[in-house]
C-alpha cells in the first residue's frame, strides 16, 4: 500500500482491513430539541474542563521527525492570569470535553465562508507634509463564480458611437419598450434579458474579441434594432476577461421612464390598491398577475412594515422588492452574500429601475462613481455585500445624504447560525444597527429555505413581528422528485439520463459534492460554461452548489443529485433550479453510504475546542493598552495554524465579540499588514525629516536584506492615524517615485472596546455556541440522509408507496422538516465504537510522539479531515487517515482523550 510506504510505522496497526460494509443501521434517534439560549452560564470560578492540559512525551528519536510539529501558540501578553490553569505555552495540550456535551438538536449553519472587507478609512490623516486622502477599497474575497462587470467602453453592433470612459458596475435602462416585449424576454432566460437591457456579450480570448453566441442570437438581433437609439455604451467584463458590453445612458442624462410606468407608479403612490399594483406589474414587467405571496408582501412593505418572506426558489421574490423600490422615495439597499449573485440580480432588474452595485473588485474610481450616483439619487436599487456595513464612510453616506427607504436582506437564512449557510458577516445586519446607522424603518428578509428555528432567529435579529411573516410552501409542485440508493452511481446516472423523461430534458444540472464543473477552472472558463448553458449550447452541466445560486435559467428540465446534499435546505435550493418556467422538471437524487460518511466527517471540520478558543481570546486581547484607539491585527494564515482554527471560524468568533451581548471589540476592514519597503529618490533620513510617517517607519522597521519591513497598524498607531490613511500615504509616496513597497499578510483588524473580565466564562460561552453549530450541521446532514432512506425504504414498506409516489413522500418529509425541527425521525448511522480504535490511536501516538495532539486533532486524522495545523498534505500519509470514518466523531475524540491520558501517564481530575 502506498499510504504505508512512507507512513508512520503504523503498519503495526491493530486494525483489520477496512470493512466495506457499513455498520448496521441504528434505530431512529429521538427528535432534536430547539436551540437553547447562549447566555453565559459559567460561574466566576474557572471551569474544571479547562484545566486538563497534557503534554505528550517527547521521543528521543523518531523516523517520523519529518512530520511537522504543530506550531506552539505563544500569546505576547497574557491578559488575565489563570494561575491554576496549566500553562498552555510550551505544551500542545488537549481539551477534555464535558460529558454533558451532547449534540444540540437544532438546525445548523453551514459554510463559514469568509468575505469581510470594505472601504479603507477615508478620514484625513495628519501627515506633516504629504497627505492626500482618497476613497480606497479593500479587496473582498470573491465568490467561486464571479463575472465581475467592468465597463470598458465599446459600442454594440450597429452603433456608431464609441465610449472609452470607464464606468462603474451600473446597469440602467432608459429607453422604454413595450411591456409585452418584456414578458417575452423574461421567458427567454436571464441571458436574453441581459441583451434586452441593451447589452451584447462578447468573449475575449487572449485580448481578442470573439463572436459570441449571444451576439448571433435571434433575440439579440431583434433587440438590437430596438435599442439602437440608446446613447452611451460601456462594456461589462469579469476579472479574467469575459466581456459583456452594456449600453449605458450618458452620465448627464436622466432616466426617462415609459409614460405608462410613470403613471402606474403615481397611481400606486396615491393609492396602494390591488388594481393599481397589477397595473404597475404589467407596466414594469408585462406580467398580468401576481404570483402567490407577491401582492401580500408588496402591500406590507409599502405600508412600512418589516416583512419576512418565505417563497420557494423561482417563485419571484425579487419582484417583491423591485416594485416597492420604484414606488418608495429613497434608495433600496439589497444585501446579498455573493458578488456573483449581486451581478445576476443587477442584470435581472427591469431596465426602468436604476441599479448599481458596490463590489470588491471594483476599482476606487468605479466605486466612487457608484457612490456619486447614489448621492445624486439616480440609483434606486443598490446591491451591497454585508461587509459594507463594516465601513463607517459607506454608512455615513446613507445616514446623512441619502435616505434609505428599504433594506432587503436576500438569502436571509445566512443571518441565522441554525441555517445551512450561516455567514458571520450577516450577523451585522441587525435591526438595531440598521436603524441606528441607516435610519431605515422597513426591512424585507427573503429566503426560500428556512426551518422554523431559522425563521425565528432571523425575525428576532431583524425585529420582524410574527404577524408579518409571509410563508408559502417551500417546494414548488412542478418538481417531480425521486430517490435511489446506488452502489454504482456513474453507471446508474448514465442509465437514468438515457431513459425517459431525462432523455427528453432540454437542460440538465448534475450536482456533485467532491468534483465539480469548475474545479481547477479559470473564472473565465466557468463563466463561459454558464453562459453556454444558459444559451442552450451546453445541455448538461456538472456543478457544485455555487452554480445554483442566482441561476435563473427557466427551462432546466432535470436536476440530478450525484451526491447527497448536506441538508434538506441545500437540496431544496438545488432542485429549485429546475422548472422555473412552471413546466414539469424531474429531480433525481442518488445516495450512497460512502458519500454520507465522507460528508459526516466534513461536518466536523469547523469545530474547535475550548482550549483553542481560550488561546484565541488571549491573543485577541493581548495587545490591549490603555488606549482603545489602537488598531490591533491578527494575521489570518498564521493565527489559523496557531489555533488550528479555520479563518471563517476566527471571523465568527471576532464578529461575536463585536455583536454579542457585550461589545468587546470593534471590527475594521481587513488589511494586508506586513509592508516591505524600498527607498529610491531621497535618502530615508532626509525624507523622515519632512515626513512623520517615514520617520515612524524607520523607527518601527526591521531591516532585512536592505529592505524596511514593518507592520502597518504598528506604524499607524505610533503616529495616531488609521492604517488605511497610512496605506494611502504610501501610495502617494510611491506615485512620486520616492518608494516602492509590497504588502502581504491579510489580517483581521479591530479595536478593543472592553477587555473581558472573565475569560473562562467567555471561553465557555463561545465554545458551547460553536459546538451547537457543529452539532446542528451534523443533524442537518442526518436529516437529509434519513429523508432519502425514508423515501426508498421506510416509506415504501410502511405506507405502501411506489416509486411514482416518491414525490409526495419526499415533499411531505421536506415540509415536516421546515415546519418544525422537532418531529422528524433522524437516523444515526454512525458506529459508537470499534474494538481496534483505542489500540490504533495508541499506535498512532507512539509513532508520532514528537507531535502534540488534541483529541479533536486525532479524531480529525482518524476521520480523514485536514485542518490548518494538521494539513491533509502531511497527515494523509498516515496509515490511519480516514480509517474510522464510520465511527462517530465524538466517540473517536473520547477514545483519543483516554489514550492521550494514558500516554502522558496522567488521569483527568
Ligand atoms: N408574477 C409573475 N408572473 C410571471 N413571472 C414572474 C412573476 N414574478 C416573477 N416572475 C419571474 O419568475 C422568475 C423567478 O423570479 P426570481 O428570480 O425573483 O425568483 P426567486 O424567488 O428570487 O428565486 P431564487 O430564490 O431561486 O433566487 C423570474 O424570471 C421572474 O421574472
Amino acid at each position: 500500500m502506498d499510504a504505508d510506504s512512507d507512513s508512520d510505522g503504523s503498519h503495526i496497526s491493530a486494525t483489520p482491513p477496512r470493512d466495506p460494509l457499513p455498520p448496521p443501521r441504528l434505530p431512529p434517534q429521538p427528535p432534536p430539541k430547539p436551540p437553547t439560549s447562549y447566555k453565559s452560564t459559567a460561574s466566576t470560578k474557572r471551569s474544571s474542563h479547562l484545566d486538563i492540559i497534557f503534554k505528550l512525551k517527547k521521543p528521543s528519536s523518531s523516523k517520523h521527525d519529518k512530520i511537522e510539529p504543530v506550531p506552539e501558540p505563544e500569546p505576547k501578553v497574557k491578559p488575565i492570569q489563570q494561575p491554576d490553569l496549566p500553562s498552555p505555552v510550551g505544551n500542545f495540550p488537549f481539551q477534555i470535553r464535558r460529558p454533558s456535551d451532547q449534540p444540540h438538536p437544532i438546525s445548523i449553519g453551514r459554510s463559514l465562508e469568509t468575505l469581510p472587507a470594505g472601504f479603507f478609512s477615508t478620514r484625513r490623516a495628519s501627515f506633516s507634509k504629504i497627505c492626500k486622502p482618497s476613497l480606497n477599497f479593500e479587496p473582498e474575497t470573491l465568490p467561486e463564480i464571479t463575472a465581475e462587470p467592468k465597463i470598458n467602453g465599446s459600442d454594440g453592433p450597429g452603433s456608431t458611437k464609441t465610449c472609452n470612459k470607464k464606468l462603474p458596475n451600473l446597469i440602467r435602462g432608459d429607453v422604454p419598450l413595450p411591456p409585452v416585449k418584456l414578458q417575452k424576454r423574461s421567458e427567454e432566460g436571464n441571458f436574453v434579458r441581459l441583451n434586452f437591457n441593451g447589452y451584447k456579450r462578447k468573449f475575449t480570448a487572449k485580448g481578442k474579441k470573439m463572436n459570441s453566441y449571444s451576439y448571433k442570437s435571434k433575440y439579440f438581433k431583434r433587440s438590437k434594432r430596438r435599442v439602437k437609439s440608446e446613447v452611451d455604451t460601456g462594456s461589462l467584463c469579469d476579472e479574467e476577461g469575459l466581456v459583456s458590453e452594456i449600453k449605458l445612458q450618458s452620465k448627464a442624462e436622466k432616466p426617462s421612464r415609459c409614460e405608462s410606468v410613470e403613471a402606474a407608479i403615481s397611481a400606486v403612490r396615491n393609492e396602494v390598491s390591488d388594481e393599481n399594483l397589477v397595473r404597475l406589474l404589467k407596466a414594469l414587467y408585462g406580467y398580468d398577475l401576481f404570483r402567490d405571496g407577491q401582492l401580500e408582501a408588496i402591500k406590507m412593505i409599502l405600508a412600512g412594515k418589516s416583512t419576512m418572506l418565505v417563497l420557494p426558489t423561482g417563485a419571484g421574490k425579487s419582484l417583491c422588492y423591485q416594485i416597492p423600490a420604484v414606488v418608495l422615495p429613497g434608495i433600496t439597499l439589497v444585501v446579498s452574500p455573493l458578488v456573483a449573485l449581486m451581478i445576476d440580480q443587477l442584470k435581472q432588474l427591469p431596465r426602468m429601475i436604476q441599479g448599481g452595485l458596490l463590489s470588491s473588485s471594483q476599482g476606487p474610481e468605479e466605486a466612487a462613481e457608484t457612490l456619486r450616483m447614489v448621492q445624486e439619487g439616480s440609483i434606486k436599487v443598490l446591491f451591497v455585500s454585508p461587509e459594507r456595513f463594516l465601513n463607517a464612510d459607506f454608512l455615513s453616506i446613507f445616514s446623512t445624504l441619502t435616505s434609505v427607504s428599504l433594506v432587503v436582506v436576500d438569502e436571509a437564512h445566512c443571518v441565522s447560525e441554525w441555517s445551512h449557510n450561516f455567514r458571520p458577516s450577516y450577523m451585522r445586519l441587525r435591526a438595531s444597527l440598521l436603524r441606528a446607522k441607516l435610519n431605515v424603518e422597513c426591512i424585507l428578509a427573503m429566503t426560500a429555505t428556512a426551518t422554523t428555528t431559522t425563521l425565528q432567529s432571523i425575525m428576532s435579529a431583524l425585529e420582524i413581528s410574527s404577524t408579518n411573516l409571509i410563508q408559502k410552501s417551500q417546494v414548488r409542485d412542478n418538481l417531480r422528485l425521486s430517490v435511489s440508493l446506488s452502489s454504482n452511481r456513474m453507471k446508474d446516472m448514465l442509465k437514468l439520463m438515457k431513459s425517459s423523461p431525462f432523455l427528453g430534458a432540454q437542460s440538465i444540472i448534475v450536482y456533485c459534492k467532491f468534483q465539480s464543473y469548475h474545479s481547477g477552472m479559470l473564472a473565465r472558463d466557468r463563466s463561459r460554461i454558464q453562459e453556454l448553458f444558459c444559451a442552450n449550447k451546453i445541455r448538461v452541466v456538472v456543478a457544485t452548489v455555487a452554480f445554483g445560486m442566482g441561476i435563473d435559467k427557466r427551462d432546466v428540465g432535470a436536476v440530478i443529485h450525484y451526491s447527497l446534499p448536506e441538508s434538506l435546505e441545500e437540496y431544496v435550493q438545488e432542485i429549485g433550479r429546475g422548472g422555473r418556467d412552471g413546466r414539469l422538471s424531474y429531480c433525481h437524487l442518488f445516495f450512497d453510504d460512502v458519500t454520507y460518511y465522507k460528508l459526516r466527517s466534513l461536518m466536523h471540520s469547523d469545530g474547535v475546542d475550548e482550549f483553542a478558543v481560550n488561546k484565541f481570546l488571549c491573543q485577541v486581547f493581548a495587545d490591549d493598552t490603555s488606549s482603545h484607539r489602537k488598531v490591533c491585527s491578527l494575521v489570518k494564515e498564521s493565527a489559523s495554524r496557531k489555533f488550528d482554527m479555520k479563518e471563517e471560524v476566527m471571523l465568527t468568533l471576532l464578529t461575536h465579540l463585536e455583536l454579542g451581548e457585550t461589545q468587546y471589540l470593534h471590527l475594521l476592514p481587513q488589511l494586508n499588514v506586513t509592508c516591505t519597503l524600498n527607498f529610491h529618490k531621497t535618502s530615508p533620513m532626509l525624507l523622515a525629516d519632512k515626513d512623520t510617517a517615514v520617520a515612524a517607519i524607520l523607527k518601527k522597521s526591521e531591516i532585512k536584506q536592505g529592505q524596511y519591513v514593518f507592520d502597518i497598524p504598528t506604524v499607524a498607531n505610533s503616529i495616531g492615524v488609521a492604517p488605511g490613511d497610512l496605506s494611502n500615504h504610501l501610495q502617494n509616496l510611491k506615485a512620486k517615485g520616492e518608494i516602492t513597497y509590497e504588502l502581504k499578510d491579510p489580517a483581521y483588524c479591530y479595536k478593543i472596546v472592553k477587555v473581558p473580565s472573565d475569560f473562562c466564562s467567555l471561553t465557555e460561552l463561545l465554545t458551547r455556541w460553536l459546538l451547537d453549530i457543529e452539532n446542528c450541521k451534523v443533524w442537518k446532514l442526518d436529516a437529509m440522509y434519513s429523508s432519502a432512506v425514508f423515501v426508498v425504504d421506510t416509506c415504501e414498506k410502511t405506507h405502501d408507496c411506489n416509486v411514482a409516489q416518491q414525490t409526495t413522500c419526499l415533499q411531505e418529509r421536506i415540509l415536516d422538516y421546515f415546519k418544525g425541527d422537532n418531529n422528524l425521525d433522524v437516523l444515526d448511522k454512525m458506529g459508537q465504537n470499534s474494538p481496534f480504535l483505542r489500540a490504533d490511536i495508541k499506535v498512532f501516538l507512539q509513532s508520532n510522539s514528537n507531535v502534540k495532539f488534541t483529541p479533536r486533532a486525532i479524531a480529525r486524522i482518524m476521520h480523514g479531515i485536514g485542518s490548518p495545523a494538521y494539513p491533509s498534505s502531511t497527515w494523509s500519509r498516515t496509515h490511519f487517515w480516514g480509517r474510522y470514518i464510520q465511527i462517530d466523531f465524538k466517540a473517536v475524540m473520547n477514545a483519543a482523550k483516554a489514550e492521550l491520558m494514558n500516554f502522558v501517564g496522567k488521569d483527568a481530575p
